[in-house]
């Protein structure tokens, strides 16, 4: 019998990564989106194009065997689907679960008591995102008296997933470029019993977190870093940022910094991380990927947050007793990132930098404590920030 998944998010990662993994494995996807023209487009055509560019050329796969709702019109349609599916994922944002939780309770909350539990693997770039998912689908979104006996009807695996996959051409329809590349490491314990979901491509793994805080710490440091670098110096895409010696070199510092706390917090051979750190810098260099420094900064104030891929390492590191001066110069240039076009969060932090003083920004943006050692550098960082942007009078 085919297998059936329900996929949250029908953007670049949606279709470009986990719906070519789930269609490889031989599962139906049904999608689930909120963006009419994307789900129409897929209602309207029974395939796609997905195109991986690597260093030996360009490789195509057509994707078939995929439904779309509209969850903005069809709730009820995709809670339906969630309560017989054998697995849900998402790609959304991490903001987003919030949003897509009552759904997919609803739907595990009709599962069938014959049926195996569903399995849930959020696919966002965040520590833990799957858990958060899981902490909005269990309360306040299951019945109180059902919630003790969730796992039955659902398990709930983090995952960490790698990949570039660039905005697209908006006259590209449908079909998806994305980099030959790809990691997609998922915590199996939370399967014990009933065995894990088959997905080709897929490593399973007993403990996530040296995998999770290795990408978000590596490739998301040094891509934000390349980017918020590059766009405070005029730079379109993250490639042309790294073609710049001194942005190079400033992404080589941050990456130097984390690798640091990556090696001594999980063990990892320093040698193995300088050859990951070298093959990152290689990706996220790429030309062909065209990736803008607007979509890799996208969402400044998540980026600047607590346990992101700044303030998360760069927290450790102090704590460990290490000086993080690149870190602290990336932190720099994201603050910077204001009133960016398209961007709601360059914008928030903009108004946040204007209406607060340092002191309460900082608390406020990173969530540091104001007893962390990283609390007053990165003050005296939003203190430099908010004279610069400054309006003048
Ligand atoms: N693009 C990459 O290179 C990449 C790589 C690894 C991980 N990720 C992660 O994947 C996630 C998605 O990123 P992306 O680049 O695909 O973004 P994207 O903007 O291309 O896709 C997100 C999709 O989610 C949809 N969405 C928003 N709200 C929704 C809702 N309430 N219900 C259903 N769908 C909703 C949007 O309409 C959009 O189609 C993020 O967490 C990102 O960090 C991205
Ligand atoms: O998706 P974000 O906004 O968390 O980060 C932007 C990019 O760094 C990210 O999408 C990378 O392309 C991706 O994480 C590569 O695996």
């Amino acid at each position: 019998m085919t297998k059936k998944a329900v996929h949250f998010g029908a953007g670049n990662i949606g279709r470009g990564f986990v719906a070519e993994f789930l269609h490889d494995s031989g599962y139906e996807v049904v999608f689930a989106d909120i963006l009419d023209n994307i789900i129409d487009q897929l209602q309207k055509s029974p395939s796609y194009t997905v195109t991986e560019i690597g260093a030996e050329g360009e490789k195509k796969f057509t994707i078939t065997n995929y439904r779309a709702i509209n969850s903005k019109y069809h709730e009820a349609d995709v809670i339906k689907e969630v309560s017989t599916a054998d697995l849900v994922t998402c790609a959304v944002g991490p903001n987003i679960l919030k949003f897509i939780a009552p759904v997919i309770a609803k739907g595990i909350n009709l599962r069938s008591e014959g049926l195996p539990p569903t399995a849930v693997i959020a696919c966002e770039n965040a520590i833990g995102a799957t858990d958060v998912l899981a902490g909005f689908i269990k309360d306040p979104h299951t019945p109180a008296d059902r919630r003790e006996s969730l796992h039955e009807r659902a398990r709930f695996g983090n995952s960490a997933i790698d990949r570039i996959v660039p905005g697209q051409d908006p006259n590209a329809g449908l079909d998806v470029k994305i980099e030959s590349f790809y990691e997609w490491v998922v915590d199996k314990t939370p399967f014990h019993g009933h065995g894990h979901p088959e997905i080709k491509g897929v490593k399973w793994v007993d403990d996530l977190q040296p995998y999770i805080e290795r990408k978000l710490f590596t490739v998301n440091t040094g891509h934000a870093t390349a980017a918020y670098h590059g766009y405070n110096r005029g730079f379109k895409t993250i490639a042309e940022a790294l073609n710049d010696p001194g942005v190079n070199k400033e992404v080589q510092k941050a990456l130097e910094e984390t690798a640091t706390l990556i090696v001594k917090k999980h063990k990892i051979d320093p040698n193995e991380q300088k050859a990951y750190v070298e093959k990152i810098i290689k990706r996220i260099s790429n030309p062909h990927l065209e990736d803008t420094v607007v979509r890799v900064g996208r969402a400044p104030l998540r980026k600047l947050s607590r346990k992101e891929r700044f303030i998360g390492p760069a927290s450790q590191l102090v704590e460990y007793g290490y000086a993080v001066p690149a870190l602290l110069d990336a932190i720099a240039a994201a603050f910077k990132f204001q009133n960016v076009e398209g961007d709601e969060e360059s914008v928030e932090l903009a108004e946040i930098l204007k209406s607060h003083s340092a002191e309460a920004a900082t608390e406020k943006i990173t969530g540091l404590e104001k007893s962390h050692a990283l609390f007053e550098p990165v003050k005296l960082i939003v203190e430099k920030v908010k004279k610069e942007t400054k309006p003048s009078i």
